[in-house]
């Protein structure tokens, strides 16, 4: 296109600088020749204000829109159940590993290790309780009204009429400065019969703060008192 351009302006006759060079229209040039030279600007370029083909006409795009473009009636295609595919298999419990490997590291939802262990020390044991012994029927026992003291009166013990109940069946033992009678309890105690025997007749304190000095023995004997603890 160019040089065709130029071979026509030369073959023009001569013009004088009086001649007023005449604007001629032109219409957008689209550079479809098959030569490859091209035209940007310069004074080839056209000199109106029309926009360029767009998109061009050899790009991709025009050739994307020659294909037959769906239209809007068009049903989507359903798929065949031997085309989609297949669901996952459903997962049986007897195939789940119960076995996981554990994993010890923070933010883990392992389960973490027990801290179960037995006490060091398995100086203290409870014993069996008979049946109709436990905590609950040693209460209903206080509640019953029963006589648990053994004595009419609340009595001032000394040591050697202390040591004269140290039998299971007339079993005294001083705690704290006050005497119980701990045979009603004996069947009761979670440490078994033999270990409370241990203070029967003697001053029990020391022994009774050193195995469980939590445990409310005053509550608990209440209804066991049968006097105080004096010097002889
Ligand atoms: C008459 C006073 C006593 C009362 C009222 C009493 C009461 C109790 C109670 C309520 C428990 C259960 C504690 C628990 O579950 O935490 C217990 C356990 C025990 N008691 Fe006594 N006790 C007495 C005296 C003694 C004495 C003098 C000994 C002697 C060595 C003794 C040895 C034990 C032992 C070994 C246990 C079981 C272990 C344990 O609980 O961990 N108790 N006693």
């Amino acid at each position: 296109m160019t040089s065709f351009l130029r071979s026509w302006l030369s073959s023009q006759a001569p013009t004088t600088s009086a001649d007023v060079p005449s604007i001629v229209e032109a219409s957008p040039v689209l550079n479809t020749d098959d030569d490859d030279e091209t035209v940007h600007g310069g004074d080839d370029a056209p000199t109106d204000d029309a926009p360029p083909a767009f998109p061009s006409l050899n790009s991709a795009q025009r050739v994307g829109a020659s294909k037959p473009a769906r239209t809007d009636n068009a049903l989507p295609r359903v798929l065949t159940d031997a085309q989609l595919m297949p669901p996952p298999p459903v997962p049986s419990l007897a195939s789940r590993s119960l076995g996981v490997p554990a994993v010890s590291g923070a933010g883990s939802l392992a389960v973490p290790p027990s801290t179960h262990k037995p006490p060091a020390s398995a100086k203290r044991l409870k014993v069996a309780l008979a049946p109709g012994h436990g905590p609950l029927d040693w209460a209903n026992l206080k509640r019953s009204g029963q006589d648990l003291r053994g004595v009419d009166t609340l009595l001032r013990v000394t040591p050697a009429m202390l040591k004269e109940h140290r039998t299971r069946e007339d079993a005294w033992s001083a705690f704290n400065g006050k005497v119980y009678n701990i045979t009603p309890y004996l069947p009761y105690h979670p440490g078994g019969e033999k270990e409370l025997m241990r203070v029967a007749g003697r001053d029990g304190s020391k022994l009774f703060a050193l195995t469980h000095a939590w445990v409310n023995l005053d509550y608990m004997l209440d209804a066991c008192l049968v006097g105080f603890l004096v010097p002889e």
